[in-house]
This record gives structure tokens, sequence and C-alpha cells, in this order.
């Protein structure tokens, strides 16, 4: 499908919960510096697959690899150390917490030595500044409290950051979801620039027209099998709908 090195691939992927097959046989490839867009009706097995990918949830069977080698991810840490993000709907920022510090959560930079460490708090502002000017069109002061930002700036501050601790994959739960047309832009904008940067990431999303503007290509997902997938330049909307639907694979 691609020339590009996959960073993910995934192969018959089989998880249950009880009785619940939720995962019969999926399969994904996110090569570097392409958006992959994951599609599939409400309990297709979406979140299922993400969450096998990032060690929340050990599978049942199949295999996953990151760059060329098999994983068994233990848990979400594992995962987050080979370099495997996920940004989940909540998007885990903390509102009382200003910009850098959300961005430093359970990763502070401490000075000094033995008992006497302090945070350091003026190298932490500057990384913050740093990382973000780079990737965000309107960047928010980085010392303003996340609760007072738009949700547009937080989804980008929530991908940001993502994609600023060395991240070979990120992955995107409906990133735009909650925006309006304007903010979901400037999250597209980032998902581009993130793109050009040779950062592999993986994007659920329901909005079909968002997928055909920013993937390279899309998997279909349906009763926990992935049914289709395509380059997203050699698919149309209708096509994608059907398979979804299950009228094609
Ligand atoms: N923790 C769980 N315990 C029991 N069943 C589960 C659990 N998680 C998911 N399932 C079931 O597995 C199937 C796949 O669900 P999943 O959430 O992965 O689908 P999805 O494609 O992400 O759907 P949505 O678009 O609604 O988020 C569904 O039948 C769901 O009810």
């Amino acid at each position: 499908m691609s020339e590009a090195m996959p960073v993910l691939e995934v192969r018959g992927l089989r998880k249950s919960f009880g009785a619940v097959d939720a995962l019969v046989g999926a399969e994904l490839i996110c090569p570097a510096g392409e958006v992959t867009a994951l599609v599939g009706d409400n309990g297709a097995g979406k979140s299922t697959l993400i969450r096998c990918i990032t060690g929340v949830y050990p599978p049942d069977g199949g295999a996953i690899a990151f760059k060329g080698a098999p994983i068994g991810f233990a848990s979400p840490t594992e995962a987050r150390a080979l370099g495997i993000e996920t940004v989940y709907q909540d998007l885990a920022l903390v509102e009382d917490l200003t910009v850098w510090q959300n961005m430093y959560l359970n990763r502070e930079v401490e000075h000094g030595i033995g008992p006497f460490r302090w945070l350091d708090r003026r190298r932490m502002i500057a990384e913050t500044e740093a990382k973000l000017e780079r990737l965000l069109v309107n960047m928010p002061p980085v010392r303003a409290k996340v609760r007072r930002l738009s949700g547009g700036q937080r989804q980008s501050i929530a991908i940001g950051r993502a994609a600023s601790w060395g991240s070979a994959l990120v992955i995107m739960d409906e990133p735009t979801a909650a925006l309006g047309v304007r903010e979901r832009g400037a999250v597209e904008a980032l998902i581009g620039r993130l793109r050009g940067e040779g950062v592999a990431q993986l994007v659920i999303s329901h909005d079909l027209e968002q997928v055909m503007r920013i993937s390279d290509s899309v998997w279909v997902m349906r009763r926990g099998r992935t049914i289709a997938r395509w380059r997203t330049r050699e698919v149309d909307r209708t096509r994608i709908v059907a398979a979804i639907a299950g009228a094609e694979g």
C-alpha cells in the first residue's frame, strides 16, 4: 500500500470481553509522515484496537510490531516510553494548571542533587514556548491556565504535548468532534505540520469530509474486523460510507 516505513503494524488482532468479540481480525499499518484514518460505525472496535496498541488491554491474539519489532505492551507507560502517545477525547489536561505545567505533567524537570532539588520552572516555560511555537498557529500564553483557553487551543495543546515528547506515533480519538469550523481548521493545520515532521498519526474520525481532507490512507473496521483499506486519493466518500455500512468488503 505504501512505500514509507511502517511505524506501526497490526496483524490479525483479537480481543474478547467475555462473550463479546470486540476484535476478530484487526489490521493496521501506520507509516511515518502519514496520517492514517481509522473509521467505522459505533461498536466496530476502533477504541478497543487503540487500547490494545497502547497497552491498556492485552490482546488475546495477533501481532503488533513497532518499527519492525514485535511488541507486547504490558502497560500504557511502556507504550509511551517507546514513543506512542494518545490524545483521548477528554484530553487529559488539568484545567487549573497553566499550559506549561500541563506540558510537563508527570515529566517535571528538576534542578540540583539529592534533597536539594527544586523544579526548574524557567526551563520548563522556555521549552514549552519553543516546542509549541513551532507547531501552533495561535499560540496561547504558556502561563495561562488551561481553563481560560478555547476548545481548539486545548486540543492543540494536547496534541502538541503528545507530539513534543519525541513521539513516533500520535494517536488521536476524534480530535475535532467538539470544535467549530475555524478551530477545526487550526487543529487540522497542526496535524499537517506534524505530518511534515515525519510523525506517524492515527486519527479516529466520524467526519468523512475531514478524513478526505487530512488523511493519506483510510482503514475501515466493521464488527471487529478490518474490511477495507485505501489510499485516500484513490477512494471517495460514498465508497467509504458503503464499507462502513457493510455494503463492501
Ligand atoms: N471494556 C469492555 N467490556 C465489555 N465490552 C466492551 C468493552 N469495551 C468495548 N466493548 C465492546 O466491544 C465492541 C467494540 O467496541 P469499541 O468501543 O471498541 O468500538 P468503537 O468502534 O470504538 O465504537 P465508538 O465509535 O462508539 O467509540 C462493542 O460491542 C463494545 O460494546
